[in-house]
């Protein structure tokens, strides 16, 4: 799908905006310092050198072209060469080239170890903020474009804009000593020069600003791109897209999105270098003027053949590096526009998530939730609406409902991974928002439906359940054992080593209802957990499994308090107290008893289930 790129900001504000973006430049230039301020100063020293000794080279040729003249008419008279006058010239030409030499070599190796520091200090920095953002704003799509966008090319950009801000510094000092020999010459040659590159210039950045525009309007195809590739090529989904047949309906999709961004790339590009081609002929008219006028000058004997020299070689130089400074500018604008989109992305608000207490104003209330309603962020209906609940340490709640009821969603509420639309839930007599997040979320062990499968050891797939403890191999074996995962684990060829998965070499895969016990040892792993909560902790187990796991549950949980989500009713049937949830409200609650004896929706299913198992 075609889009228009956007007007420009009118007359004065465009110039605004296009010095606006520039404000990003001394944040990349700290940033590089923060990286390497060695490196940096090396930078600065190199690119000093390089910019001055092209117009001492320059010079040194006046004074060579000069002295060969006067050797020649010396030589025509006495007959005699004094070579030295001559050929001290040229040695100290060759030094200084050498000299430059070096400090591009300087240039090139310093940019390239920073390159590799500043890549890994962005994406660090990028990831670190990835943790502290809710999960609302993952599931924000405009939200994860800036993420995407930030990931794909802002960690380049920050050298890029040193590189081009140096490089400008380079030709700027350049430009500068070809300016102090040109001026003798005539203040109009530097005038025609400037003039002559400055259209260039300005096309270039307007076309910078058109290219980012495009950048920015395709994350969401370009995301779609990157989700048809891990689609196509990622062992988790190809079963099924073999099985399906969708490999050619998705290559074409992939395609298409290609071929239209393509289409608007190839646009750009040839607009970029038609203009480039044609507004640069009048830099190179510029330059042949001057030449001519230098010409014409030596010609009439107000230059000498050395000056000369010089002079053609200052403008050749200097129109070079004036272009090289010009699209240094350019560029510069340009990775400004898309470091705007990395700080915006890193500046992003993160809610005033946690509180401070660590304990409750009644230790031992236990979870209770106020009149608590959500909505999802974007969705029309409520979720969750209405729910009051208590549980005591050492009761045990069960939530029943049809999908979509709302019961993960209450658990996600309670562990804090949202925030209630309206209500309260109070942990201990304490608002959950009053808790300080890492003290709340160490006394909650849960595993959700769709836990992580890490590509990891096994061990350590369980040891992700308490960090403190993710390497401990002797808490491992007893997590395990409760999640009735230790047996099969003792049976792998590495034992609680084996690497799980297939990303890496050698990588064992697992059954579903293998992969379910270790995310059920992996909550037992979170031992100062008091309250631990399962979502359909069983579904994926055989019938012998389910029973093992909810005895021990039992016998495990007297102290703690229990919420488990599940749809068989055999295993709901032993709470203290089940709610059953129907469009994220209360339908029914009580214990198993009571609720068969109101005969309602619970006793409704129960029986539906019984009979599906006589
Ligand atoms: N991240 C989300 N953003 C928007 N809406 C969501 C999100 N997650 C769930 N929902 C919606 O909220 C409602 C409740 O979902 P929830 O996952 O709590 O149901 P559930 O009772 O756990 O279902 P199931 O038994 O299928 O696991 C559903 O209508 C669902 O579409």
């Amino acid at each position: 799908m075609r889009r228009a790129i956007p007007a420009p900001p009118a007359n004065g504000n465009r110039l605004n905006a296009f010095f606006g973006v520039f404000r990003y430049s001394h944040r990349a230039l700290t940033l590089v310092w923060q990286t390497s301020r060695s490196l940096t100063l090396g930078l600065a020293a190199c690119t000093l050198v390089a910019g001055v000794l092209p117009a001492v080279a320059a010079w040194i040729g006046q004074l060579i072209v000069d002295a060969v003249v006067a050797a020649m008419v010396d030589h025509g008279e006495t007959g005699r060469v004094d070579w030295w006058p001559v050929l001290r010239y040229v040695l100290a030409e060759a030094g200084v080239i050498a000299v430059i030499a070096l400090a591009q070599r300087g240039l090139s190796a310093q940019q390239s170890l920073l390159r590799a520091l500043l890549g890994q200090k962005v994406n660090v920095m990028i990831l670190e903020k990835a943790g502290t953002l809710t999960l609302a704003q993952f599931e924000d799509s405009e939200f994860y474009d800036k993420l995407t966008r930030a990931r794909r090319e802002a960690s380049i950009r920050p050298l890029g804009l040193v590189n081009k801000t140096f490089s400008l510094a380079q030709n700027a000092i350049s430009l500068a000593s070809f300016g102090v020999l040109l001026v003798q010459f005539s203040p109009w040659a530097i005038l025609i020069l400037v003039i002559g590159a400055l259209p260039v210039f300005v096309s270039e950045a307007k076309f910078s600003g058109d290219a980012f525009q495009l950048f920015r309007w395709r994350s969401p195809q370009t995301r779609m791109q990157m989700y048809l590739e891990t689609v196509l090529a990622r062992e988790d989904s190809i079963k099924e897209v073999k099985l399906f047949g969708l490999e050619p309906l998705l290559l074409d999709r992939y395609r298409r999105i290609f071929d239209t961004l393509y289409g608007e790339d190839r646009r750009l590009t040839l607009r970029r270098e038609t203009w480039g081609f044609l507004l640069g002929l009048l830099g190179t008219l510029a330059f042949y003027g001057a030449y001519a006028w230098v010409v014409v000058e030596t010609v009439t004997g107000q230059l000498t053949l050395g000056e000369m020299t010089m002079y053609l070689m200052v403008f050749k130089q200097g129109q070079a590096a004036l272009s090289a400074s010009l699209t240094s500018i350019s560029g510069m604008y340009e990775d400004n526009l898309y470091l705007s989109n990395l700080y915006e992305y890193l500046e992003q608000p993160v809610d005033a998530e946690s509180g401070t207490r660590t304990t409750g104003a009644r230790p031992g209330d236990g979870i209770r939730f106020e009149n608590v309603s959500f909505t999802y962020p974007g969705a029309e209906k409520p979720a969750l609406s209405g729910i009051s609940l208590h549980l005591r340490p050492g009761g045990s709640l069960a939530l029943v409902g049809a999908n979509g009821s709302g019961k993960t969603t209450l658990i996600k509420l309670l562990t804090r991974l949202y925030a209630p639309s309206e209500g309260r839930i109070l942990l201990d007599g304490s608002d959950l928002r009053d808790w300080d997040i890492q003290a709340l979320r160490r006394r909650i062990g849960v595993i959700f439906q769709d836990f992580v499968r890490y590509q990891l050891k096994v061990g350590e797939n369980l040891g992700a359940g308490d960090v403190a403890a993710f390497a401990d191999e002797a808490r491992w074996r007893e997590a395990a054992r409760r999640g009735l995962a230790d047996d099969f684990i003792t049976d792998m060829p590495g034992g609680y080593h084996t690497q799980l998965g297939r990303w890496f070499k050698g990588g064992q895969e697992l059954s579903g209802g293998q992969w379910q016990k270790i995310a059920l040892s992996r909550a037992y792993m979170r031992e100062s957990a008091d309250i631990l909560v399962l979502d359909e902790p069983t579904a994926a187990m055989d019938a012998a499994a389910e029973a093992a796991v909810f005895a021990d549950f039992r016998e495990h949980s007297h102290d703690k308090m229990t919420i488990l989500i599940s749809h068989r009713f055999s295993t709901v049937r032993a709470a203290d107290q089940i709610l059953v949830v129907d469009g994220g409200r209360i339908l029914e609650r009580g214990d198993h008893d009571s609720l068969m004896a109101a005969d309602g929706r619970y006793a409704r299913l129960f029986r539906l289930q019984a009979e599906g198992y006589r």
